[in-house]
């Protein structure tokens, strides 16, 4: 059995995670972290947990973590998330990081997408990016994995193949998102409460989400082409779920069969990702792991449109096949 801690435990992610690591046989969950000091029951924090695991959240340093796990899920906000993985992985510890602490590469970007510096930069470039259906070699056995952010999980997997196999222009290309509201997390702001959000749908982040430098990132190491993408994100009024809309000019004499078949062929042994011939919505793989994605040409577009759960494949699901991938267990443990 694998010891297993999470940090941020009272957050969204943490409780989609004890869902699923509840169901894993290879997983024994020994420590919740939380700021806290009054120790509260889980079962108060996430009312659906009680009964199934009893354990009390609690304020533990660095050290008493990895005394009590083996591996940490950090479920916690980015720059609060690298203060402590340092020294987990100094105590022995394998991290997976939810935040986006880890995933670019360059110190200098991070600074500039995230306006902080980066207090570890010295990990940064040699951390494995946690999309196994991409960089599974590189997770396997590793220290430290950087799960990715939500809408650059539906935007590479939608994406990377058809850059890779030179089926559309790098350059141009759009990415129009949709997220529900867990995706901002459970810490309670003003532009989330429901009079706000409800029967509401608002563009935010325009030109500055910090999900594209990542999308940039990966899908340029990937495909090796430079890309340049728009991001535009918006939130709607639902629970969860996340769909992505990218735009793309098709590389000529490429028809729709062909940009279907390259998606197919790249992803036949994936268990995750389903390549759909109808228009995927968010409930197709809500409470799944899965990513839908379809194609369509529209005139010189390319139409991607790829649809997850955020909480699950945007998240806790890929945490947990991620960490399946580190440890050599079957990939879709607890996640089928
Ligand atoms: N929600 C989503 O769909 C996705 C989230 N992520 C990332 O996963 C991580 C967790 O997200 P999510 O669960 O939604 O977030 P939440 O806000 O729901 O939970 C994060 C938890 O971290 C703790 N926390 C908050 N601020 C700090 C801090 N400064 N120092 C230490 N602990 C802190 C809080 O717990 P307490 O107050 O008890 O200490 C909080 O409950 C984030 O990095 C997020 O960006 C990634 C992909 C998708
Ligand atoms: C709806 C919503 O607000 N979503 C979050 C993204 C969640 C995520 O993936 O964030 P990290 O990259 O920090 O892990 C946002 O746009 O900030």
């Amino acid at each position: 059995m694998i010891r297993v801690a999470i940090l941020g435990a009272t957050g969204y992610t943490a409780r989609e995670l004890l869902e699923l690591l509840l169901r894993h046989p290879e997983v024994e969950v020994t420590a919740l972290g939380t700021r806290q000091e009054d120790r509260p029951h889980l079962a108060n924090v996430h009312p659906a947990l009680r009964g199934r695991i009893d354990l009390c959240l609690e304020n533990l340093s660095p050290a008493e973590v990895a005394e009590r796990a083996d591996c940490v899920f950090g479920c916690l906000p980015h720059g609060a998330s690298a203060e402590v993985i340092a020294e987990l992985l100094d105590n022995d510890c394998r991290v997976i990081d939810f935040s986006a602490d880890y995933r670019l590469n360059d110190p200098d970007v991070y600074e500039k997408w995230y306006q902080v510096k980066h207090p570890d930069p010295k990990r940064m470039g040699k951390t494995a990016y946690g999309l196994p259906e991409l960089f599974r070699d590189q997770i396997r056995g590793a220290d430290l994995v950087a799960n990715p952010g939500c809408y650059p999980t539906a935007a590479i997997l939608a994406l990377a193949p058809l850059l890779r196999a030179g089926k559309v222009n790098p350059q141009g290309i759009v990415i129009d998102a949709k997220s529900g509201v867990t995706g901002a997390g459970r810490s309670p702001k003003a532009h989330l409460h429901f009079p706000e959000i409800n029967e509401n749908l608002m563009p935010y982040g325009v030109g500055t989400h910090r999900h594209t430098p990542e999308i940039d990132q990966i899908l340029s190491t990937w495909a090796e082409v430079e890309t340049n993408v728009v991001f535009t994100p918006h939130l709607i009024p639902m629970d969860r779920g996340e769909l992505i809309t990218a735009y793309a000019d098709v590389t000529p004499g490429t028809t729709e069969n062909q940009l279907r078949e390259t998606l197919q062929e790249f992803y036949k042994d994936e268990p995750f990702v389903r390549i759909v011939d109808h228009l995927p919505g968010t409930k197709d793989v809500a409470h799944t792991n899965f990513c839908d994605v379809t194609v369509r040409v529209v005139g010189s577009k390319a139409v991607i449109i790829g649809a997850i759960d955020n909480l699950i494949k945007g998240a806790s699901g890929a945490a947990v096949q991620n960490f399946n991938v580190v440890y050599g267990f079957k990939e879709t443990m607890a996640l089928l």
